[in-house]
């Protein structure tokens, strides 16, 4: 599994931490930080959050990890990419759904709401779940895929 991390400078600790874990898990094969790299750097959540799923977009990346203050911002943006489903998740349950359910590329966190051991938790976790295109809720990721293609600018 490729996955792509980023954050803004509210971020960029946490993102850290969890891009450090994910360098030492055997299922995945490439983690590519897009920044910001360190506080320093003030470009807004909206920069990060769009590169990160442009990145996913374009078949770069299979997933992402995103963080800014609250994991909103970032998810807000990510969102605006058409084929890419991002979510906030702080807690283990949301992080499977956001999978299961709704076939997420992206989990948010905010750095301000959660501490770096249970974003490793649920990181660690996340990365072993799958989603089913044969379960039931296909169909329903499907409708979202369909509106955005039917409204897609031309
Ligand atoms: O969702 C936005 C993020 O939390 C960001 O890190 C902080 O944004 P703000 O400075 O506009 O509150």
């Amino acid at each position: 599994m490729r996955i792509v991390v980023a954050a803004d400078n509210a971020g960029v600790e946490l993102k850290n931490v969890v891009a450090d874990l994910l360098r030492t898990d055997a299922r995945v094969t490439e983690v590519t930080d897009l920044g910001v790299a360190d506080a320093a750097d003030d470009r807004a959540y909206p920069v990060l959050g769009l590169a990160a799923a442009e990145a996913i977009a374009r078949g770069e990346a299979d997933r992402g990890v995103l963080v800014c203050g609250t994991g909103i911002g970032v998810a807000i943006s990510a969102n605006k990419v058409p084929g890419v489903r991002a979510t906030v998740a702080h807690d283990s349950y949301s992080a499977e759904r956001s999978i299961k359910s709704n076939d997420c590329q992206i989990i948010t966190f905010g750095a301000r709401v959660i501490g770096p051991e249970l974003a490793k938790k649920i990181v660690t976790e996340w990365v072993g779940h799958r989603f089913d295109p044969e379960s039931a809720s296909a169909s329903k990721v499907a409708h979202i895929t369909d509106y955005e293609r039917a409204h897609a600018a031309s």
